[in-house]
């Protein structure tokens, strides 16, 4: 594949290390953040210090918090900030937006307040014809920016949009298989961020191996319950950015939304969780918008809606499994 041009909109930790992954493959790369300060301090450093240490910055990256000149010099975006600013980046975009511009997204969650999707976002503010692709996966930003091997899907419903999206960004080290099953990979990939919640918190209140197994299955029966409003197959939960990006968070202590349960399991509060993680915590926002879903749809997914408890209503976390463990004595749930 030949070089491209892209430009990766968000310049937190995983915006830094695919720009860094993409960079070393060849690819001339503009990273833009929207703090000046920090854009100062990675071009002091020439790496992200904080969040990628011992990840140094290619000579074909650069950095700029200059947005309308970098949208303009480019035909490819990948967008990388959180949720919350995944609308108003677009927007931002909209006026130096070339026809053709490939829009691609590697955020994981729904709209704060709405529970939109990314790509209905995408399409409300640029329309139906954007050239679409979201990145999703099991893929923490420090194994990328490590060079460790990593696959993901790219998901378009056109996908010859998604084919041309990875097969640019696809390399020795990051394997990229390309889907139709866009609304499923963004369900998973917002969905897991709150099950990883929960099971920090079942492991944070020292319940063992079986309890986070049992976690993750009930809890893939849960993303698959959520898809069936978007009309999802089950079996497209199946993959990388289902059950794939659900087990890596549910497990590895990498996981930002994982270490938050683990200190609210053990007793922490809320906010002391969040400043100690001092990162985008996706699965607190992402949790509200599902339990607002659950509540339209009259949905029975019971990890969320205890885990938006504890977030939101100050519910004990040994009372919610307490919960959970006497549902379960009723039947296990089925994916169909
Ligand atoms: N870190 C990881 O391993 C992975 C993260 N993700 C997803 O990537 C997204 C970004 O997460 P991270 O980079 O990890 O978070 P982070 O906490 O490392 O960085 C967030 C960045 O967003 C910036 N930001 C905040 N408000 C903004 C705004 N209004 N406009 C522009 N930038 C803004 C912050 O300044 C910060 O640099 C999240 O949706 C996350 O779920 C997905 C896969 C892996
Ligand atoms: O999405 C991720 C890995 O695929 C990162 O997870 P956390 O946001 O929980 O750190």
């Amino acid at each position: 594949m030949s070089p491209k041009k892209i430009a990766v909109l968000g310049a937190g930790s995983w915006g830094t290390a695919m720009a860094v992954m993409m960079a070393r493959a060849g690819h001339h790369i503009t990273l833009w953040g929207h703090n000046p300060s920090h854009i100062k301090q990675l071009k002091i450093d020439n790496s992200n210090v904080e969040f990628l240490p011992g990840t140094d910055f290619p000579s074909t990256l650069s950095v700029t918090d200059q947005l309308e000149e970098t949208v303009e010099e480019h035909d490819f975006l990948m967008l990388a900030v959180p949720s919350h600013a995944f609308r108003q980046t677009l927007l931002k975009c909209k006026p130096q937006l070339k026809k053709d511009t490939i829009v691609s997204w590697i955020t994981k969650g729904f709209e704060t307040g709405t529970g939109l999707l990314a790509h209905e976002i995408v399409i409300e503010t640029l329309g139906k014809d954007t050239k679409l692709a979201l990145i999703s996966g099991p893929s923490f930003a420090l194994e990328v920016a490590d060079n460790l091997p990593t696959a993901v899907v790219v998901a378009s419903t056109d996908i010859e949009v998604a084919t041309e999206v990875a097969d640019i960004i696809r390399n020795a080290n990051f394997l990229t298989f390309p889907t139709k099953h866009l609304a499923s990979a963004e369900i998973g990939g917002a969905m897991k961020n709150i099950l990883a919640i929960a099971a920090g918190i079942s492991d944070g209140l020292g319940y063992g191996a079986n309890a986070r197994a049992a976690l993750i299955t009930l809890g893939l029966t849960e993303m698959v319950q959520l898809g069936h409003v978007y009309n999802c197959s089950e079996s497209s939960f199946l993959g990388l950015a289902g059950v794939g990006d659900l087990v890596l968070t549910c497990t590895d202590n990498q996981s930002r939304n994982r270490r938050l349960g683990l200190q609210l399991g053990q007793g922490k509060k809320i906010d002391d969780a969040k400043q100690t993680i001092g990162q985008e915590v996706e699965g607190i926002h992402a949790a509200r918008e599902v339990h607002a879903i659950c509540e339209k749809w009259s949905l029975d997914m019971p990890i969320c809606i205890q885990t938006y408890r504890i977030l939101y209503e100050g519910l004990a976390p040994d009372v919610a499994v307490r919960y959970l463990l006497s549902r379960a004595q009723l039947a296990e749930p089925q994916l169909d």
